[in-house]
């Protein structure tokens, strides 16, 4: 398979390493100022760069019918049109805030969880997320995507960074240097605390899963999930 890789940073360059030992080939390595040349060889593109420049990415490979896995946070405010984009040219797009396995697994868990302690008033939930000082955005893509996942199971409305309401759910985003990604979710009452974590160890899993995300799309149409890829029900 012939990979784009629309950014070539932290993120890139393990994908690429995964990518090769996986048999395939990089077509393409684009960083800020870089072009889009190669891409027409590309069977696929994954790109992981920066919130301002995800959504050109992803246009420029629905454009030219290329399937896009992206996994860059921070620019979701634009989800939908992406989305009404790959039905409008019949092509073949991925999101996910994170591709590895074990958080896929653990997003699932706080589903269950989030169910679980909806009727039962005497906790109130907040989560916590630690990474690298790089990191641009916060809170992280995957802790909104656990908050989303509280607030479909349970009486909250939203998330807050601080000074959190009675029905939001308060996001600790802590920076820290060279940490790959941590993210926990509280249940807090008088007497006990309930916590479900997830370490990532470096960013080995987050880049196996792009690419098997990038080898699962081909030949296909529309928009999934890593749910899907990953036939977590
Ligand atoms: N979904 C997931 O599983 C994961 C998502 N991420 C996300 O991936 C993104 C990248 O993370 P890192 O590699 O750690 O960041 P990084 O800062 O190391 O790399 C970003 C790269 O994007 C490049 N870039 C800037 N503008 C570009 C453009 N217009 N086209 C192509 N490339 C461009 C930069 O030159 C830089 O090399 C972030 O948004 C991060 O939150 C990171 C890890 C896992
Ligand atoms: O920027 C990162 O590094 C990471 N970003 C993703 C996020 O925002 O959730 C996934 C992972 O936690 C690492």
């Amino acid at each position: 398979m012939k990979i784009a890789l629309l950014g070539y940073g932290k993120m890139g360059k393990v994908i690429e390493k995964i990518a090769l030992e996986r048999g395939h080939e990089i077509v393409l390595r684009k960083s800020a100022e870089d072009t889009f040349e190669g891409l027409e060889q590309a069977d696929v593109a994954i790109d992981f760069s920066i919130p301002d420049a995800a959504v050109s990415n992803i246009s420029t490979c629905l454009d030219n019918n290329i399937p896009i896995i992206s996994g860059t946070t921070g620019w979701l405010d634009s989800y939908d049109k992406m989305v009404a984009l790959c039905q409008e040219k019949n092509g073949a797009f991925i999101y996910g805030s994170n591709f590895s396995l074990g958080v896929n697994i653990f997003f699932q868990l706080n589903d269950y969880l989030a169910k679980m302690m909806s009727n039962i008033r005497e906790y109130k939930v907040s989560m916590e997320e630690i990474h690298h000082t790089q990191k641009l955005d916060a809170p992280s893509g995957t802790a909104i995507t656990l908050a989303k996942g509280i607030i479909e199971n349970s009486d909250y409305s939203s998330w807050a960074l601080e000074n959190a309401k009675e029905d939001e759910i308060l996001i600790d985003a802590k920076r820290i240097e060279n940490v790959p990604g941590t993210h926990s979710v509280f249940y807090n009452s008088a007497v006990d605390t309930i916590e479900i974590k997830h370490i990532a160890h470096s960013r080995e899993g987050f880049a196996l899963g792009a690419v098997v995300a990038a080898e699962w799309i081909l030949g296909k149409k529309g928009v999934y999930t890593m749910k899907d890829v990953l036939n977590l029900t």
